[in-house]
């Protein structure tokens, strides 16, 4: 008989409820008997999952509580093992390499996806997004709460910046939050997969918002999908790592719920772009 696949939501803090609905409201993908949503608050529950979401809701205290949780460690295993993982929001600050505005004395992070975030970039607001390559043509519905926006994408080469081992480092009155490395200490660097770019906004959201940052990544780095030099990126894909700033779970809109499982989940790793696993650079 066929078993199901389950989808663990990281419950500790945040909007994990709504995630664990619009899952189990996902079709049985072929070969399994239901998409099952199960609460992760322990590395043995973390454990039993094919995939995992890590919700909105406040990433300082979600780090904290997974800390408490002996979880951060089980986590960053999960991410570096190229484990299939959606963060939304809060999410995406926990999956980011580095968060600028981070909490005094810096924050931990799980990191994964090479792009630099700036939390509580957005203040409140609904904005219609085009991620055609993810939804379609419709737009989505993007619900935004003082969400972080991308302010970099990384180069590979920026890794070396961080001491192995380090949790976080808060350079200057920046505070920016790093992540340490996916590697073991002495381990050689990983190859990464290429980031994909699924939705932006096109216009700044408003008055409160930050003007666009620079990207450190020169025009020659492949990117598919790269925005316009202004646009707002909400959206993106690194291998089987999803991130949106704003929150797909508190819609009645389940194509991203959708788009992560057939994609970062189900998708082979020749359609996330995993670099083979005997890589090396
Ligand atoms: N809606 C959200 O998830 C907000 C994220 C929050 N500002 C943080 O820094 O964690």
């Amino acid at each position: 008989m066929a078993a199901p696949l389950t989808v663990g939501v990281l419950a500790l803090q945040g909007a994990f409820h709504e995630h664990m609905q619009h899952l189990t409201l996902l079709p049985a993908p072929a070969g399994y008997s239901h998409v099952a949503a199960v609460a992760v608050r322990s590395a043995e529950a973390l454990a039993q999952c094919h995939a995992l979401v890590i919700p909105g809701g406040e990433s300082t205290a979600i780090a904290l509580a997974a800390q408490r949780a002996s979880l951060l460690e089980p986590l960053r295993a999960w991410v570096r093992d190229g484990r299939p993982t959606w963060g939304t929001c809060a999410g995406m600050i926990l999956l980011a390499r580095e968060a600028a505005g981070g909490k005094r004395g810096g924050q931990h992070l799980l990191g994964g996806i090479d792009v630099r975030v700036g939390r509580n970039g957005f203040g409140t607001q609904v904005s219609q997004l085009r991620a055609v390559e993810c939804c379609g043509p419709a737009p989505f519905p993007g619900v935004f709460i003082r969400a972080p926006i991308v302010e970099s994408l990384l180069l590979p080469s920026d890794i070396s910046a961080v001491p192995p081992g380090s949790a976080t480092l808060t350079p200057g009155a920046q505070r920016i939050s790093v992540a340490p490395p996916l590697e073991a200490e002495g381990a050689p660097r990983a190859r990464r997969p290429p980031l994909e770019v699924l939705a932006t906004l096109a216009t700044l959201p408003g008055a409160s918002a930050p003007a666009p940052k620079s990207e450190r990544a020169p025009a020659s780095l492949d990117i598919p999908n790269r925005p316009p030099h202004d646009a707002q990126i909400v959206a993106l894909r690194q291998g089987r790592l999803l991130a949106t700033s704003f929150h797909p779970e508190l819609t009645t809109d389940g194509r991203l719920h959708a788009y992560f499982l057939r994609v970062c989940v189900l998708g082979s790793d020749a359609d996330v772009g995993m670099p083979p696993l005997d890589a090396d650079e």
